[in-house]
């Protein structure tokens, strides 16, 4: 792909005018884009590659959302690592940092597959995180198999002491940020969450400010952490706002929707067995906590469709 600029300029001597051709090569990509739930995704098929064909910074050049595609992050389909799986799934968050895992992107890429020409009901898909398994439902909604939540303080990571069930679980514990006292629980589903609930949403906290300072508290979260605010509305249904690590105010994200769900739980807000609706910015999302039996979650929502096209890499 390249672009033609002439220029001309004429000689003082003559009125010949003489063509300088300036060509600006650049490679270009194919991409689609899907949202979940708002939460908005790049994605590369790379499934006859190992490892992904764009690299971080590329990625967040594509997500910046003035100079290139805009998204909250990139996500790559890549050929399995065994026969285990049928597919392996990276991602890029929008800051070029890379998580373990997502849950709206995972539901994007299952999509994204689908539209592919893939044609399985459900797809063992190898992650950072682990085996993570979509299921496609009659209804157009995605159900995964987001596995077990992390709990044990260490894996999540997180310096809080654990305090509950076999002093392996972070629950309203406290830790001080950004100038406040918070309580605050941590899990991971493969990525780190720091969850406060708080009475009122809109007035409790002052998100742009209180988001950030706790994305970054790496005295409590080494590896930095997504951060959710929740306010119980009733025993299964809760309501969110999330600050994503490496990627800002997103309106939705699946890991922490089920992180937060487990914490609810852990905390005794809302007692465990149902299918709890969480209200995001961006729609709801439905989560299972098999607390008593597998001890896997389960995620249920929308991955949608929105554009293909090609873009040039910077
Ligand atoms: N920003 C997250 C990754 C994306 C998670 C979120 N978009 C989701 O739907 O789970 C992290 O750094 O752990």
């Amino acid at each position: 792909w390249t672009t033609m600029s002439t220029t001309s300029s004429r000689s003082s001597s003559a009125l010949r005018s003489t063509t300088t051709t300036t060509t600006t090569t650049a490679s270009v990509i194919d991409f689609s884009k899907y949202e979940g739930l708002g939460n908005d995704f790049i994605l590369i098929d790379d499934r006859d590659r190992d490892t992904p064909s764009l690299t971080p910074d590329a990625s967040e050049k594509l997500c910046n959302r003035n100079f290139g595609i805009g998204g909250d992050g990139v996500i790559f389909a890549l050929k399995p690592p065994s026969s285990e799986y049928d597919f392996s799934m990276r991602i890029y968050n929008s800051d070029g940092s890379e998580p373990e895992m997502c849950g709206n992107g995972i539901r994007c890429f299952a999509q994204f597959l689908k539209d592919l020409g893939a044609d399985a009901e459900s797809y063992n898909v190898d992650t950072l995180a682990g085996k993570i398994i979509p299921l496609m439902n009659d209804d157009g909604t995605i159900t995964v198999d987001m596995g077990e939540p992390i709990l044990k303080a260490a894996d999540v990571p997180t310096t809080l002491s654990a305090n509950y069930e076999d002093k392996i679980s972070v629950v309203e514990q406290d830790l001080e940020c950004n100038g406040k006292n918070w309580k605050v629980s941590a899990v991971s589903m493969g990525n780190p969450h720091c969850i406060i609930f708080v009475d009122d949403l809109e007035n409790d906290i002052d998100f742009e400010s209180d988001g950030p300072a706790l994305e970054s508290c790496t005295d409590a979260f080494p590896a930095k952490t997504n951060v959710e605010f929740v306010q119980v509305m009733s025993d299964t249904h809760l309501k969110m706002k999330v600050w994503e690590r490496g990627a800002g105010p997103t309106l939705a994200c699946g890991t922490g929707t089920c992180a937060l769900v487990i914490a609810a739980i852990q905390a005794g807000k809302i007692p465990s067995g149902n299918t709890v609706r969480v209200t995001l910015p961006g729609g709801d999302l439905f989560i299972k906590w098999n607390k008593d039996t597998d001890n896997k979650v389960f995620m249920t929502g929308p991955a949608t469709y929105t554009f293909s096209g090609k873009a040039a890499l910077k």
